[in-house]
């Protein structure tokens, strides 16, 4: 379904009951320019059949359903933050619906990616690792790094994160290596390593390592080292709440009222390309 632009974004949220979906129904329940329209969650979790704004303390008038139709029938927007196998089913029944989406899942193969872009074609998407602004202006910080570090600098990418994070190394800090890579004219692909242990030899030249720290509750750390000879350039951004990530998606969901179709990042939302 669609709506005027000038009337408040319907917006639905995917793993309604996550840390995430949480946050995102917080700030859509105190937005001026979106309202909360569905609430999804998978089958089996405890919070189906539940008002979404429960853990608040209070009712938003939307139970959280399993049922994919019945949370998108009143949405403009689904914003999603579950799983790549949750995210592509989601977006098989917006794309059928004419539901735009905000995608803040990571983990993605690049099968998984190619199917995001075909689904863009049809609607809106809005796709990127970290949505925060604080972050997409880092990587703009790193594009202009890489490009004056070129040579004599090894660069190594460190990201720290919560217990429960499933995946590695991080979207974002993939994300930071793809720019920088890119920056570079080369390919994070003939060029990161990902893994280290025993007897691995020198450090290669023009490598771009990643090291992963998983613990308690850390939101979100990410640091880009440059290591030259006798000075380093270290770029870092720490994140100490996810309302940063949640206040990004909204500005997303205001940005699609504007586009019919196609695949869009936080570079286009914040005109930062
Ligand atoms: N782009 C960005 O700015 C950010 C991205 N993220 C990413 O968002 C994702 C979610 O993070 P977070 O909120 O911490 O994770 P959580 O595990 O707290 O929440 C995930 C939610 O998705 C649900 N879910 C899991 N699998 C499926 C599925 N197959 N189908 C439908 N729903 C599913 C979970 O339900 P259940 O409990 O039943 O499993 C839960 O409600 C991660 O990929 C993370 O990396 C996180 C923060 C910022
Ligand atoms: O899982 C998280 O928590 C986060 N995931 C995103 C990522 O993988 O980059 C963004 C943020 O760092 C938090």
């Amino acid at each position: 379904m669609t709506s005027s632009s000038s009337a408040p974004r319907r917006v639905a949220v995917a793993g309604a009951s996550g840390r995430m979906g949480r946050m995102l129904i917080e700030a859509i329940q105190a937005s001026d320019g979106c309202v909360l329209a569905g609430a999804l969650d998978q089958p089996g979790n405890p919070a189906v059949g539940t008002d979404a704004a429960a853990f608040l303390g209070r009712a938003s008038g939307v139970v959280i359903t399993a049922d994919l139709r019945e949370g998108l029938k009143d949405a403009d927007v689904l914003i999603d933050f579950t799983r790549p196998e949750g995210t592509l089913a989601h977006m098989a029944v917006c794309a059928e619906l004419g539901v735009q989406m905000v995608i803040g899942t990571t983990g993605f193969s690049d099968a998984q990616k190619a199917q995001i872009e075909a689904a863009a074609q049809k609607v809106g998407i809005v796709f990127a690792p970290n949505m925060s602004v604080g972050v997409n202006v880092t990587l703009k910080l790193l594009q202009m790094a890489a490009q004056a570090l070129r040579t004599g600098y090894d660069i190594e990418i460190i990201e720290a994160h919560h217990k429960h994070k499933v995946d590695a190394p991080s979207g974002t800090a993939l994300k930071m290596g793809e720019v920088i890579a890119e920056a570079q004219g080369t390919r994070l692909a003939d060029r990161a390593v990902y893994e280290r242990y025993g007897h691995t030899g020198e450090r290669k030249a023009d490598t771009i390592g990643f090291a992963t720290v998983r613990g308690g509750d850390i939101v979100g750390d990410h640091t880009v080292l440059f290591a030259g000879t006798g000075e380093r350039v270290e770029i870092s951004h720490k994140s100490s709440s996810r309302a940063g990530y949640a206040q990004g998606s909204l500005r997303a969901v205001g940005f699609l009222a504007t586009q019919r179709a196609g695949l869009f990042d936080m570079f286009d939302v914040l005109n930062l390309k």
